[in-house]
């Protein structure tokens, strides 16, 4: 688990930490850091350029170039509030030999150190100027500057890094957006910090926690999803969800509706009927893809959230409660419910989803007393407790017709097994991640194929 602190957090806790520390240390541990890193990624060629801000990031920046110039490494800065530039980075930076340049000469990399944390916004003109003409790898120190540090929403010019040296503790933005490879500098902040404002999973996060069954298990003890999904136009969406929910755990997969022909045919280990009321036990309901939004529909969504166990609702089922709201009434109200919408979804409920995603997640999850997954490029889950996790997909080859399907049937099969509800959705967001970038292997995936990589994906999060 990688915890993530947002920037009030952060300098609360330096605030602290600064109390008790020399002037400068702190500013000094971080460049250090820096020039570390930009040695390694050198890798034995000797040109720098610095980009230099007016705050603090800025002094990381020139003390950076300063270590580095001790190396034997040329520096050179471009200093974008010259007045302002951190008087005693600046003086140390020239005392080492670092020179201070109008514009970047060719170089192997580059340290951006523009803006960290207190910035807002995309770069300035003069800033974006510069980056606009770099051609060399960026090591961005604390952010890739132009990236907001608590939502890693981008809204114009922005720097893309290589790697990023952060200090102290990951901040949202290293999760929410692309800041390469990110590399942590201890300052000591841990004691200081408290619990995390959101969460990543790990892989190994996720393989201790899916379902395995035990000597003592049979097909029922183990949790038995139901799928309520499908319908005569959309029979794919059945298929799919149910085959996610047969290859995510194991156990059994009941699926009623009109595509069980359809189902039957490609899942035979599923149990199949027409009708949410023959449908017979279950332990948790996943409702929604393809289903429609008629009043067939309406009514298989009640007799779902009457039901008393966990239901994952998808799809149709959100735009079904957001043009009926009458539809929440019937939820059972001590079941967990998770909600699973793109953007397109979540504004029918509550309005645009905007730049905060994970102040859109957690907006649902409290208005609508339910976990709150929403789906994207970067998914967050919002739990009505508070808690959010974050997942971050490595590539967008998931961004293909029916792969919500697939994402809601896992998700629906760990509610059986028991998951709490959170750690349900973050699993089956993290193994849906996976399964797309083994699928996908750079190249287009299909969502039929996303899913057929379940069981390479579960197997490499599993522990060994
Ligand atoms: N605290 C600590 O213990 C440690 C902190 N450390 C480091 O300090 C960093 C935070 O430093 P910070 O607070 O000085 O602010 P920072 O982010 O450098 O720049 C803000 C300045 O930029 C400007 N500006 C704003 N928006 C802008 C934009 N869009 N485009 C361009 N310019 C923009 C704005 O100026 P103004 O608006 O007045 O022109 C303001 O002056 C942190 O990320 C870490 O690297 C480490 O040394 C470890 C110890
Ligand atoms: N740009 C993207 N990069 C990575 N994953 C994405 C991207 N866009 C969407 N996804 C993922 O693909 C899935 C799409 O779900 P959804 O929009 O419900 O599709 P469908 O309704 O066709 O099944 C979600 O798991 C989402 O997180
Ligand atoms: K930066």
């Amino acid at each position: 688990m990688r915890g993530l602190w947002t920037t009030a957090r952060v300098r609360s806790a330096e605030e602290r930490v600064l109390a008790v520390t020399p002037p400068g240390a702190l500013m000094r541990r971080a460049a250090f850091g820096v020039a570390s890193v930009a040695l390694e990624l050198l890798g034995g060629r000797r040109r720098v350029g610095l980009l230099v801000g007016a705050g603090n990031n800025g002094g990381d920046a020139l003390w950076a170039g300063h270590h580095l110039r001790r190396r034997g490494v040329a520096v050179f800065a471009v200093l974008l509030a010259p007045e302002r530039a951190h008087p005693e980075g600046l003086a140390a930076f020239r005392r080492a030999g670092g020179r201070v340049v109008a514009e970047l000469p060719p170089v192997d990399l580059v340290v951006d150190g523009i803006v960290g944390l207190s910035a807002r916004g995309p770069l300035r003109p003069d800033a974006a100027e510069h980056v606009a003409r770099l051609d060399a790898p960026v090591l961005a120190v604390d952010l890739p500057s132009g990236v907001d540090p608590d939502t890693g929403a981008v809204d114009g010019p922005h720097v893309r890094a290589h790697t990023t040296v952060t200090f102290g503790c990951l901040k949202p933005v290293h999760a929410l957006a692309d800041c390469g490879d990110v590399r942590l500098v201890d300052l000591g902040l841990g004691p200081e910090l408290g619990g995390p404002d959101l969460v990543e999973l790990e892989l190994d996060d996720v393989g201790a926690a899916w379902p395995v069954p035990g000597p003592e298990d049979d097909k029922y003890t183990q949790g038995v999803t139901g799928v309520a999904a499908g319908s005569a136009t959309y029979p794919g969406a059945a298929v799919l969800s149910t085959g996610a929910a047969v290859l995510a755990t194991s156990g059994m997969v009941r699926y009623a509706g009109a595509a069980a022909d359809h189902v039957r045919a490609r899942w035979p280990e599923a149990v199949c009927t027409g009708s949410t009321t023959d449908a017979g036990r279950v332990q948790s309901w996943v409702v929604g893809p393809g289903l429609g939004t008629g009043l067939s529909a309406e009514a298989v969504l009640r007799g779902v959230l009457e039901a008393g166990v966990p239901v994952c609702a998808d799809a149709d089922a959100i735009t079904m409660l957001a043009n009926n709201p009458d539809l929440w009434d019937a939820r059972d109200p001590g079941t967990p419910l998770v909600l699973t919408p793109h953007d397109r979804e979540y504004e029918r409920l509550l309005g645009p989803v905007g730049p905060d995603r994970v102040a859109a997640a957690r907006r649902a999850a409290d208005r609508f007393d339910a976990v709150v997954l929403l789906k994207g490029h970067t998914t967050v889950i919002a739990g009505p407790d508070g808690r959010t996790l974050v997942n971050r997909a490595r590539s967008s080859w998931a961004a293909t017709a029916g792969s919500g399907d697939v994402l809601s049937g896992v998700l629906g099969a760990l509610l059986a097994a028991g998951l709490d509800p959170v750690l349900a959705a973050g699993c089956a967001a993290r193994a849906h991640v996976l399964a797309a970038e083994l699928a996908a292997d750079g190249a287009p995936v299909p969502a039929s194929v996303l899913l057929a990589a379940l069981p390479d994906a579960i197997r490499a999060v599993r522990p060994l």
